[in-house]
Parts: C-alpha cells; sequence; structure tokens
C-alpha cells in the first residue's frame, strides 16, 4: 500500500491469525506492512503491523496480523502457508498468537454465531499439509497433550465473558475436530464425529496449533460458529459456504469486539510474561535436537537456525 513502511524494526510479540472472513484487522493503525521470505517460503498474505495503545500504559504495542486464506481467500486449506506463517511471525519475535476460525457446529446447544474456546482437537487431516519443522536430517518431538495454551485461553474466556449480554455467547471448551477438507464431510461422519465428542469442526486447527507449539509460540484459537455441518439431517439445510460467509458477516462485528477485548488485555503491562512465553522459551533446544551433529541434514539444520538462532550450534 502508498506510503505504509514495508520495514518494522521493534520486535512484536503479539499476533493474530485471521480465517475465513477476516482477511484484516480493521479499527487499528497501521504501522507497516512486511514481505516477508522464509526457509519455508512467503506466508499466506504480507504481514500487517497494526498498533494497539496499552490499557495500562498507553504505549503503543505492536501486533502482526496474517490472513491465512491469503487476502483474497486464494488459498484452500490444505495450500495454507502454515510452516511460513508460523515461521515468519516467530522470526518478528512474535510469542503469543490468537487464531481465528469459522467452524460448524456439532453440538445443539452451539448455535450458529456463537463463539467457542476450545481445549482439545482431533486429527482428521490426512497427511498432505506439512506439518512439522523437525524432519529431513533434524528430529524433535514435543509435547501436545494440551494443543492450546491454558493461561492464554484464560485470557480469552474472560474478554468473552466481559461481552456477554452485548450479543456475545461464549462456550469455554471444546473439541475442535479438525478435518482435511476442502469438501465438507459426509452425514456418517458429522454424526461419527459427534459420537467422539467433538463440539466443533474447521479445516484449520492443525498444523497451524502443532507448528506454533513446535515454534516455542503460545496459541489460542477463537471459534465461531456458522452452521450445524450436516448432521441434523432431516430437512435441515446442510452447511454451504453462503450460510458460512453470511453468519460470519452478520457476526462481525461482535468478532472484533472480541478481537479488540482481548488485544486490550494482552498489551497490559501484567501480561508481559505470559505474552512472552517464558514457560515455552527454550524447550526446542532440547526436544528438537535429538539428532546428533554428525547424522544432522545441512540444509534442515539451516533453516532451524534460522527459526532459533543459536540454539543447534
Ligand atoms: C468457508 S467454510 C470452510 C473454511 O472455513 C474455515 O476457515 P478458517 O478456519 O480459516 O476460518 C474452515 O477451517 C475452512 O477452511
Ligand atoms: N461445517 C464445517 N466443516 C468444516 N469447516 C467449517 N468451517 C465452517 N463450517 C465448517
Amino acid at each position: 500500500m502508498a506510503g505504509v513502511p514495508n520495514t518494522y524494526d521493534a520486535p512484536v510479540h503479539i499476533a493474530v491469525i485471521g480465517g475465513t472472513g477476516i482477511s484484516s484487522l480493521p479499527g487499528f493503525s497501521l504501522a507497516a506492512t512486511l514481505d516477508i521470505d522464509t526457509p519455508w517460503g512467503k506466508p499466506s498474505s504480507p504481514v500487517s503491523i497494526v498498533t494497539h495503545a496499552s490499557p495500562s500504559t498507553g504505549a503503543s504495542i505492536p501486533i502482526a496480523f496474517i490472513s491465512r486464506h491469503g487476502l483474497h481467500h486464494e488459498l484452500a486449506p490444505h495450500e495454507v502457508k502454515n510452516q511460513a506463517n508460523i515461521a515468519a511471525l516467530r522470526h518478528l519475535g512474535v510469542r503469543t498468537i490468537i487464531a481465528f476460525s469459522a467452524v460448524g457446529s456439532l453440538q445443539e446447544e452451539i448455535r450458529p454465531r456463537d463463539f467457542v474456546v476450545p481445549d482439545q482437537i482431533i486429527d482428521r487431516t490426512k497427511g498432505i499439509r506439512p506439518f512439522t519443522f523437525f524432519e529431513k536430517g533434524m528430529v524433535g518431538h514435543v509435547g501436545f497433550g494440551d494443543p492450546f495454551d491454558k493461561r492464554l485461553a484464560e485470557i480469552v474466556r474472560r474478554c468473552g465473558h466481559s461481552l456477554e449480554g452485548e450479543g456475545v455467547t461464549l462456550h469455554d471448551k471444546g473439541t475442535v475436530i479438525c478435518m482435511e477438507g476442502p469438501q465438507f464431510s459426509t452425514r456418517a461422519e458429522s454424526n461419527m464425529y459427534r459420537t467422539w465428542g467433538g463440539s466443533v469442526i474447521n479445516m484449520s486447527a492443525l498444523p497451524e496449533a502443532k507448528l506454533a507449539r513446535e515454534a516455542e509460540i503460545g496459541y489460542q484459537m477463537i471459534c465461531m460458529a456458522t452452521d450445524y455441518d450436516c448432521w441434523r439431517g432431516n430437512g435441515e439445510e446442510d452447511v454451504n459456504v453462503e450460510m458460512v460467509m453470511a453468519h460470519m458477516k452478520a457476526n462481525a462485528e461482535n468478532a472484533q469486539r472480541f478481537m479488540a477485548a482481548v488485544l486490550n488485555e494482552l498489551t497490559k503491562e501484567e501480561n508481559g510474561e505470559l505474552v512472552l512465553a517464558k514457560h515455552m522459551e527454550g524447550q526446542m533446544r532440547f526436544a528438537g535436537a535429538m539428532t546428533k551433529k554428525e547424522g544432522r541434514g545441512q540444509e534442515a539444520e539451516k533453516k532451524l537456525q534460522w527459526l532459533f538462532p543459536g540454539y543447534f550450534e
């Protein structure tokens, strides 16, 4: 964009990944648009840096933003540049990601336009998406028992509840089924996911959440229900794109207010430690260095040195 700087020198600790229907962060002032090249290629979109005034100090805090499906929704779920997105954000200094996702509801009580702060994921992707930074001669294993960051989730829940009564309904927990897509589920699959305890379904929680964990970044997804998938049957309309977009559009203002409330909270001085994910710092120095020096793939090692300067010397 003309006149907007294409560099940003200070570290950025907080990022938002926007999903379907959220391709920008309106209402914030744009400080820079960055065209970042990572060893895993370019991110889904240029990285926008917007600023937000901290409610506790008044300081102007930078927030990075990536549009998961590209600026014009040109990337299908299996084409999203997950490795490059997460690598670019970590390289900028990001240690906290809030990710938005439009989801189908698998439970009657989660109604279209309700928000869910999930705490679990079931992986139904098909192994066709690049899903790790640790491969090709650099083996690493990281814990994923709780795929979301519990402390971030607490903050997000508090913010969501503070908007209740103003048109926001929030469910505190839930299991996301992350399917491959891009086609929606069959009715048999949708019913099976319900028997598994699935709360909502999307096509993008993974590998995004896994890569964030590998990159030592605290990650929480905020889901917004847009449909009841296809499990209701009996003349109820099955999910379709029009339905998803209509609910996203109708509830965009609530999604923005939710996001603003979360950013308000995360930019408070008292949350500085949490935002820096100090509890995760250094975990990959050991968990990501299983491969002895003499067995390492050189290219893989170089890529990881870009991501984690100083870890794998
Ligand atoms: C347009 S419906 C399917 C699409 O919507 C969700 O996108 P996102 O998670 O990026 O908000 C879902 O995961 C699918 O990619
Ligand atoms: N029913 C559904 N299945 C998968 N992803 C979705 N995103 C929104 N609704 C969805």
